[in-house]
């Protein structure tokens, strides 16, 4: 009988989506047979070309998209619907924050759903808007936010919801460059603090060697699939300016000049 797998492993087998194509009479998949095992605790990136599918493989981890194939598990249960247990942060803040609540009330509205009591959800607040650096902000409203701010609040509110699974679509994507840099050094700080699983949606490289353990890179659709894994041997904090760093640039650049 096959080994019972760690309850936070996931477990990505002949996984595929795919739309039928009513003219053509034929299936028109989107990702076509991925296979791949995301550790308890691991950082992995999925990095890819625009429109090859990685928002597709990552909603269906979240369980907001059906696959058409394979088998998608967290431990051994199959992944059927959305669950506590994963939280995802979106590219663009605007669309997840509530405008009329404050940075506090924002990052405490999970909590107060699960019915946490006032003075816990209140200490739970204080830590992770600390955490993401908007300490003095609790009271301001998202339009009075900048984008990074909003998506620092956007963090706060997914951590404090406590997931064991983080999965992150390019939630850097529309933030202007400094900003970019601060979020992801934060970014690996938490990790390295908390230590969830996260999987993060990019198709910059080099986010992806900042952040990553291991880089998934999927092959440009249609069938898309994970064609390639690299490990990243270097340690956190990154240092882009590293000749190892470099190599691997190169090396992962390669796969995106054919
Ligand atoms: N409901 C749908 N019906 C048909 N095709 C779809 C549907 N949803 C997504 N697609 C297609 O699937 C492909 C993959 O989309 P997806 O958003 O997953 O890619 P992505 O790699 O995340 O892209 P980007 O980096 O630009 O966000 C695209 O070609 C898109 O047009």
């Amino acid at each position: 009988m096959a080994e019972a797998l760690p309850a936070n492993t996931i477990t990505i087998e002949q996984v595929s989506k795919s739309y039928s194509e009513p003219k053509a009479g034929s299936l028109h998949y989107i990702i076509k047979d991925v296979d791949l095992v995301i550790k308890g605790g691991e950082f992995f990136v999925l990095l890819g070309p625009s429109g090859c599918g990685k928002s597709t493989l990552l909603n269906m981890i979240a369980g907001f998209v059906s696959k058409t194939g394979g088998a998608l598990k967290i431990g051994d249960v199959e992944i059927s619907r959305p669950g506590r247990d994963r939280a995802v942060v979106f590219q663009q803040a605007d669309s997840s924050l509530f405008p009329w609540l404050t940075v506090r009330q924002n990052v405490e509205f999970g909590l107060k759903m699960k019915k946490v009591p006032r003075r816990e959800r209140g200490d739970i607040s204080d830590r992770f808007i600390r955490m993401v650096g908007l300490a003095g902000h609790e009271n301001k409203f998202p339009r009075e936010l900048s984008g990074g701010m909003k998506q620092r609040v956007q963090l706060a509110r997914v951590l404090a919801n406590d997931p064991e699974i983080l999965l992150m679509d390019e939630p850097f994507g529309a933030l202007d460059a400094m900003t970019r840099r601060t979020m992801q050094k934060e970014l690996g700080q938490i990790w390295r603090e908390t230590g969830k699983t996260v999987i993060f949606v990019t198709h910059d490289i080099q986010e992806a060697l900042l952040l990553g353990q291991r880089i998934g890179i999927m092959s440009a659709g249609p069938s898309s699939r994970i064609s390639h894994i690299y490990e990243v041997p270097l340690a956190y904090p990154r240092d882009a300016s590293l000749p190892e760093f470099h190599k691997l640039d190169r090396t992962i650049q390669s796969h995106f000049d054919e």
